[in-house]
């Protein structure tokens, strides 16, 4: 089966390839969205590579949706984005409308994402997150709640920054519980760090900010002293942020409250 992609307005997408992959040993749903091994000299990745299990729910979710709501950050096989001239991201085209782009990186099982979006009508939302098993479930509940303002990419949100957003480009960009890689050999793996960070911002506008959460103390200090340390970021809140009734509560932050551990909000608005 191949189908128009409608909601990317980006090249014909083969939907087989979310059914089987061209492993003959043990195919499984979702094995076209596998990502490649890391290459020589590629930056470091922020997430584990994990070979996806989908159920029926998601995998006929992934099949009957990914055209309208997907698309893949580096593989044309699953088609990429409508790009402008220039070849950076066109966000009128990918939505149909224009308006402020929020960016939530890492969006896990979706459940932020949807709700935020719902609240939001008025800005759209590009949810982008490496594991299989959440991009299926948020197009599910995309569907079922008839969202319009969202899209969501399959991939590395850093090389989403790095290779297909347009500087100057989104209102806001979200990470919200980022994996904390609490070994110290694995921090530099940590999405919220300097290079990552600049990197983000420069995607913002001016006036755009940064939002990160997370319920790992450690983590929450580097998150602050990042910001500080970046020269276009200024923290409006001096230190951590009064925790904002728009950020939804999702199963990371339940999960650090039941364990005793508080959550804190970094909020950075880009001023240069
Ligand atoms: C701990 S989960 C948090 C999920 C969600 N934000 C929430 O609060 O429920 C972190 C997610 O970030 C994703 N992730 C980590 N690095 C990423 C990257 N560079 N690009 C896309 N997703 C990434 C992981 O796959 C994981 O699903």
């Amino acid at each position: 089966m191949t189908a128009a992609r409608p909601g990317a307005g980006a090249g014909a997408a083969t939907l087989d390839a979310v059914r089987t992959s061209d492993d003959p040993a043990t195919p499984r749903p979702g094995d076209a969205f596998r990502h490649a091994p890391k290459a020589e000299g590629e930056p470091i990745r922020t997430f584990h590579p994990r070979r996806a299990t989908l159920g029926e729910r998601r995998t006929d979710a992934l099949e009957r949706l990914w055209p309208r709501y997907g698309f893949s950050v580096h593989d044309p096989e699953l088609g990429l984005p409508p790009t402008r001239p220039d070849g950076t991201l066109d966000a009128a085209a990918l939505f149909g409308r224009e308006a402020p782009l929020v960016l939530e990186i890492g969006s896990g099982m979706g459940d932020a994402t949807v709700v935020m979006a719902a609240a939001d009508p008025g800005r759209d939302y590009l949810a982008v997150e490496a594991h299989l098993p959440g991009i299926a479930n948020l197009v599910a509940m995309l569907d079922e709640q008839g969202l319009t303002n969202v899209r969501v990419a399959h991939g590395d949100a850093l090389d989403l920054a790095r290779r297909v957003l347009a500087p100057d480009s989104l209102d806001a960009v979200h990470v919200y519980f980022p994996d904390p890689w609490p070994k110290a050999r694995h921090h530099k793996r940590r999405i919220i760090a300097p290079a990552h960070v600049a990197l983000l911002r420069s995607s913002l506008t001016v006036g755009g900010t940064l939002h990160c959460a997370t319920d790992w103390e450690p983590y929450a200090e580097q998150m602050l002293e990042v910001v500080d340390a970046d020269p276009g970021l200024t923290n409006p809140h001096g230190g951590y942020a009064p925790r904002p009734e728009h950020r939804p509560v999702t199963r990371f932050e339940r999960r650090g409250l039941a364990a005793g551990r508080a959550v804190r909000d970094v909020i950075a608005t880009r001023t240069a």
